[in-house]
């Protein structure tokens, strides 16, 4: 059957050995037992300072669809050994997990929850690779987005990424991701639909081909429509493509908008220069230099650093593709199971690699900023999930590998970036508007020193664990080195 035919759903966007979990789980009776997975990531994406978070709208649509129809149970039924009581438990399956994760837009940063899902052990097993699948995808897109747009200044940028994108899902939930994180619109008429996000176009060489000449295309594209920017480069920017620009420009008149030129090729810095002299010379002060090929952060700043002329950014394939680091790496691991006695018992994932050593237990985020000096971050501080900072008149920060690292916070604020989203299974958050969320990840990023924020070598943010979270961990290592060691004693 073609694939257009097929019953789809999200249900099965899973791996298989969560469903073979799931299974051992079932037939085990360990399915109910309540348990807390996280997730987060080990390492800053592009050696950036921060990272903005994403992915939270898909993960709710996602789980708002979460279940299994009968071509799903006879898929399952077709290609796995299941007992036909678990194919039941499956026909039955509600979600009923409570979620907390970090609201989209926020700034985050590595070994920190940025999502928590608590609830039946097989439901949060499940739901693990589309929930990583989301975050990791969207989390990178709109830290790479964020990177681009700081280092285009406060000028435009627009995201062309869709015809270079690892396919459709990519270039939608990409242009999205994007536009929180600050970009302006995106080419992706659907993402402009589907999302509430301001949609943009200029033209394609394929138009001034199909005339075989800047000046009728671009009268051509004049008569039809009223806003309009011109791509010069296809014969000779400076030559041809701009004066043709110019000459519709005056030709037309009033009739239309003409908002500017956009340079595909060459050396955009000696171009955009000998282009914004013509413009002006012309009378065309208001007439904006776009300006797209392959750019990035780098390429940007660089462009700037050499005093290019360019007043709007289209970024494509190096953005949508997060070509410099095609993956973030964001985990979900278990932290704590319900043992035999219904008691809550913290897990720990032991590591050769210091890195790689889990912190246990169900946590909450606060990210701490100082009351009386300015309204910036000081640092995150990850806590055991009930403790509240907010009971001690001063905060011990402390590195959580190098403990000599510390400071204390006199008179400080904490806010918990964990937010409640799923509460046993039902939908307690409300998604803000894209132009909140956008405007939300904007202040989050204000709050952030410089130092955190520049292209080159950013400071490490601190991200610490409290006191009574790193004793715990330290414990529990302690404990369960001892129980291995007799283990291999005997
Ligand atoms: N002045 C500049 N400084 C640094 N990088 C630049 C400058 N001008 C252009 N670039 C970048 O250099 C790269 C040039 O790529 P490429 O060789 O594909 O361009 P081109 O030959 O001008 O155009 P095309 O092959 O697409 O017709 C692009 O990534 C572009 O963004
Ligand atoms: O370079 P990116 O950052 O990916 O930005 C998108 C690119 O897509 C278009 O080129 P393409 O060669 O696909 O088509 P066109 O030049 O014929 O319009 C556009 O001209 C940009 O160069
Ligand atoms: O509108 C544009 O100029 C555009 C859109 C997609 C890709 N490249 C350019």
């Amino acid at each position: 059957m073609a694939f257009a035919s097929k019953n789809d759903s999200l249900t099965l966007h899973t791996d298989l050995y969560q469903i073979n979990m799931m299974y051992t789980y079932f037939k085990m009776g360990l399915h109910e037992k309540n348990a807390v997975f996280e997730c987060y990531f080990r390492n800053m994406p592009f050696d950036s300072g921060y990272a903005v978070f994403a992915g939270l709208e898909h993960i709710v649509s996602y789980l708002e669809q979460l279940k299994f129809d009968e071509s799903d149970l006879e898929f399952l039924r077709q290609n796995e050994n299941y007992d036909e009581d678990f194919i039941d438990y499956l026909r039955h399956f509600q979600f009923k997990c409570s979620v907390n994760s970090v609201v989209e837009g926020e700034i985050v940063f590595n070994n920190e929850p940025l999502l928590q899902v608590e609830g039946p052990l097989a439901q949060c097993q499940l739901i693990e690779t589309a929930i990583l699948n989301f975050v990791n995808f969207q989390t990178l897109v709109a830290t790479k987005a964020s990177r681009i747009k700081s280092a285009a200044e406060g000028d435009i940028v627009l995201e062309f990424g869709t015809r270079r994108a690892q396919e459709a899902d990519a270039a939608i939930w990409g242009a999205r991701a994007a536009y929180i994180a600050g970009f302006d619109a995106t080419s992706n008429v659907r993402a402009g639909k589907l999302f509430d996000i301001p949609i943009s176009g200029t033209h394609a060489h394929a138009l001034v081909q199909t005339y075989q000449n800047d000046y009728e295309a671009f009268m051509a594209y004049a008569q039809t429509h009223h806003d309009c920017v011109f791509l010069v480069d296809t014969y000779n920017t400076l030559r041809s493509g701009v004066p043709s620009a110019i000459r519709v420009a005056k030709e037309m008149g009033d009739k239309i908008n003409f908002q500017g030129v956009r340079i595909d090729s060459g050396d955009m810095a000696y171009i955009s220069k000998k282009v914004r002299q013509q413009l002006d010379e012309a009378g065309f002060y208001d007439a904006k230099i776009f300006a797209s090929n392959d750019l990035d952060e780098k390429t940007i700043l660089n462009l700037k650093m050499q005093g290019a002329k360019i007043d709007a950014w289209g970024v494509g394939t190096k953005l949508i593709t997060a070509f410099d680091q095609p993956a973030l790496g964001a985990v979900y691991k278990i932290v704590s199971i319900e043992d035999q006695n219904g008691n809550m018992r913290d897990t720990l994932k032991l590591s050769s690699n210091a890195e790689k050593v889990s912190t246990p237990g169900k946590k909450q985020v606060w990210r701490i900023t100082n009351n009386l000096k300015h309204e910036k971050s000081e640092g995150d501080w990850i806590s055991v999930y009930d403790e509240n900072p907010e009971k001690f008149n001063s905060l011990y920060m402390f590195h959580p590998k190098y403990t000599y690292i510390n400071k204390i916070v006199e008179d400080f604020k904490a806010r918990p970036l964990l937010q409640p989203i799923y509460e046993s299974g039902q939908l307690v958050y409300t998604q803000p508007d894209i132009r909140q969320i956008r405007e939300y990840a904007k202040q989050s990023l204000a709050a952030l020193w410089e130092e955190y924020k520049r292209d080159l070598n950013p400071q490490e943010y601190p991200v610490d664990l409290s006191e009574k979270l790193y004793n715990h961990k330290m414990d529990l290592i302690n404990q369960l080195r001892e129980e291995n060691n007799s283990k291999a004693m005997k």
